[in-house]
């Protein structure tokens, strides 16, 4: 199934500590947000990009833009105050095809294979997301002390793109929008709709760049990726 995609690089990467948007550090030569966005760009069944940017630093995407030849770029959207607004932004200026997945800028090694089944799926389901399980223990705490320990057979640690019917997520965020409500990622805004959204199995290499650590993981995986 064909799809658009909103890209999400409005952030300002304040827990990576780098003194400035984590989507313009670079990872074996070529900036976060590139490596992201050429997945897309390099993805058939993606019919157009939403770029979601900060407005002040619109120029020097169009500059990356064009030094490493993005081309499905169609429109840029402007950031907000928080992820969810900055989606929202980029829903206002879709093209109006019927599947949109919505993709964290600082995810930059998600797969070909993986937008595919989320797009396929999203067309069955209405919504899907890719997660992995949960491998540590997880305990819910008050202040710095255990509270209970969660049963981790049913816990999953979601990912993006999540993948949306455009209908449904347009509706989810509209009414998100009247309720006053901010969810940490897009799905938890149909699911208070009481729409279903599937899991699908996703890649543990697909992780957001958020601290300086992550950095190390990630020189890894693309050291790994070029022994395939
Ligand atoms: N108002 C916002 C906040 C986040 N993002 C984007 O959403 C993705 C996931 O957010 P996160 O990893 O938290 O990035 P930042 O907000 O930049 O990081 P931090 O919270 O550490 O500042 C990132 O690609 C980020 O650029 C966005 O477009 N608009
Ligand atoms: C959308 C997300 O990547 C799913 O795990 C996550 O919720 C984004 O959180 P952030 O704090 O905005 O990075």
């Amino acid at each position: 199934m064909n799809y658009e995609a909103i890209v999400l690089a409005a952030g300002q990467g304040k827990r990576m500590n780098a003194g400035m948007n984590k989507q313009f550090i670079e990872l074996g030569g070529e900036p976060l947000i590139v490596r992201t966005l050429k997945v897309f760009d390099g993805d058939e069944r993606c019919t157009s990009i939403v770029l979601v940017v900060n407005p002040a630093e619109r120029s020097r995407f169009e500059q990356l833009l064009s030094r490493f030849r993005i081309r499905k770029v169609a429109a840029f959207a402007n950031g907000g105050q928080e992820r969810q607004h900055s989606v929202y932004n980029g829903l206002q200026v879709l093209k109006g095809g019927e599947i949109v997945l919505i993709h964290d800028g600082a995810r930059p090694f998600v797969r070909i294979r993986h937008l595919h089944e989320l797009a396929d799926a999203a067309v069955q389901y209405g919504a899907a997301i890719p997660a992995v399980r949960v491998k540590d223990t997880i305990k819910k705490a008050s202040g710095l002390f255990v509270e209970q320990t969660i049963d981790r057979s049913s816990l999953w640690a979601v990912q993006t793109p999540q993948a949306f019917r455009l209908s449904l997520i347009m509706e989810a965020h509209e009414e998100a929008k009247k309720a006053g409500y901010l969810g940490t990622d897009d799905a938890s805004l149909v699911e208070r709709l009481g729409r279903p959204v599937k899991i699908l199995e996703g890649d543990y290499r697909n992780i957001k760049l958020t601290t300086p650590e992550d950095l190390l993981f990630a020189e890894a995986i693309l050291a790994s990726r070029i022994a395939e």
